[in-house]
């Protein structure tokens, strides 16, 4: 999949321009606040969802103006194809290949993109629950079932937790639970097998893409951490055994915290660069190493699944690398057409082949 032009009318800070992009690597430069995570943020927006940056549609127009019209041209499945977004107010409009579309939703089956943004370095540096929806993020986008069975666990989990709080005060209650823990079990087991699955895939890639960014010098590795032990993704029923069992051991911690102490909602995956946890032992550099490969590793899954290779736009990744990682993102990623920004002027002289756009105050020229 490739981006061959892009153009914008009154979007953010973007002065009306068509820009002709380079099938390989895309370098984005200029100084802070110019443009151009708004220009990632365009290519973005083609992917069908909302603003990687959490905007609503009417904060994507000019502060000026009453509407702002996006369009790109595009290569999927060696097929020429284009799609125009058009805003007014919080109103947009979704055209594909000139023909009017119901809804946002119909560009997800045709354009994709994986995106890095400095935000992402919280898959790292934060807490459990990022690395479960990321996890989850790419599952429910891959697996319809997998998008209903979570949201089924989940509304289970809830209510469990409700009941354990409401037994405390009525203990005759506990009776109900058993059939909790049985719905709950079955949705999880489904859940935590996903997961592992989807981890092993992520960690391969992560490997390879980390020992290429660090030169051999690291290795990267990811492990599935699950409340509940010893787990064969092959067999579903065994997994709701234990969990059931998990489940009824851990129940006077439950019932004293009015809340599930064990399932998928509280597994995590591990970070680890050279067997240490780059969340409690790694650099700058080396934590933003990591999640630049996994987010790799997640374009690597998704081309398997899609056929073809997802757009990657990577926003600020350069600073806190040393020259050779830079070189890595800059001119070793192969197959993929990668859209790039930074704001040193060494880091955009790096780049061996394809073409620099310079940002100045919402204009954008190629050097
Ligand atoms: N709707 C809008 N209309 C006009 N300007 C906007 C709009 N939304 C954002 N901007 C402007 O866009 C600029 C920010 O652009 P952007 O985030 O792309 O910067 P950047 O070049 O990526 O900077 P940095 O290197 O600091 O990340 C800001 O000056 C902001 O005021």
């Amino acid at each position: 999949m490739r981006v061959n032009s892009l153009e914008f009318e009154n979007f953010r800070n973007l002065e009306k321009n068509k820009i002709f992009t380079d099938k390989n690597t895309n370098v984005i430069f200029g100084e802070n606040a110019q443009g151009k995570t708004n220009l990632l943020e365009c290519i973005w927006l083609f992917c069908g969802g909302h603003s990687f940056r959490g905007s609503a549609e009417k904060e994507l127009i000019n502060f000026n103006e009453k509407f702002a019209k996006i369009k790109l041209e595009f290569t999927s499945q060696d097929r020429e194809q284009n799609a125009e977004i058009r805003y007014t107010g919080n109103k947009k409009e979704v055209f594909i290949n000139g023909v009017k579309k119901k809804s946002g939703a119909s560009l997800i089956e045709k354009f994709s993109c994986v995106v890095f943004s400095p935000e992402h370095l919280s898959l790292v540096k934060a807490g459990p629950g990022i690395r479960r929806k990321f996890l989850d993020g790419a599952l429910c986008q891959q697996k319809l079932k997998y998008a209903k069975y979570f949201s089924k666990y989940n509304q289970i989990l809830n209510q469990r937790n409700a009941l354990l709080k409401d037994i405390n005060k009525h203990p005759k209650l506990q009776v109900t639970l058993e059939i909790w823990n049985e719905n709950l079990a079955s949705f999880g087991a489904y859940i935590i097998a996903e997961r592992i699955k989807y981890a092993e895939k992520l960690k391969e890639n992560a490997k390879f893409f980390h020992s290429g960014i660090s030169n051999d010098r690291e290795t990267l590795d990811i492990e599935y951490v699950s409340t509940i032990k010893e787990i064969n993704v092959d067999n579903l029923e065994e997994i709701k055994e234990k969990f059931l069992a998990e489940l009824n051991n851990k129940l006077k911690d439950d019932l004293y915290n009015g809340y599930t102490t064990v399932g998928p909602h509280r597994d995590d995956i591990n970070i680890l660069i050279n067997g240490m946890k780059a969340k409690n032992f790694g650099s700058q550099g080396q934590q933003r190493s990591a999640v630049l490969s996994l987010k790799l590793s997640e374009a690597t899954v998704l081309s398997e699944i899609l056929e073809e290779k997802p757009v990657l736009l990577l926003d600020d990744v350069l600073s806190e690398l040393d020259s050779k990682r830079q070189d890595y993102l800059l001119n070793k990623i192969d197959g993929y057409q990668v859209f790039i920004t930074c704001c040193e002027h060494n880091d955009k002289k790096q780049l061996q082949d394809g073409k620099l756009f310079v940002v100045n105050q919402g204009r954008i020229t190629e050097e």
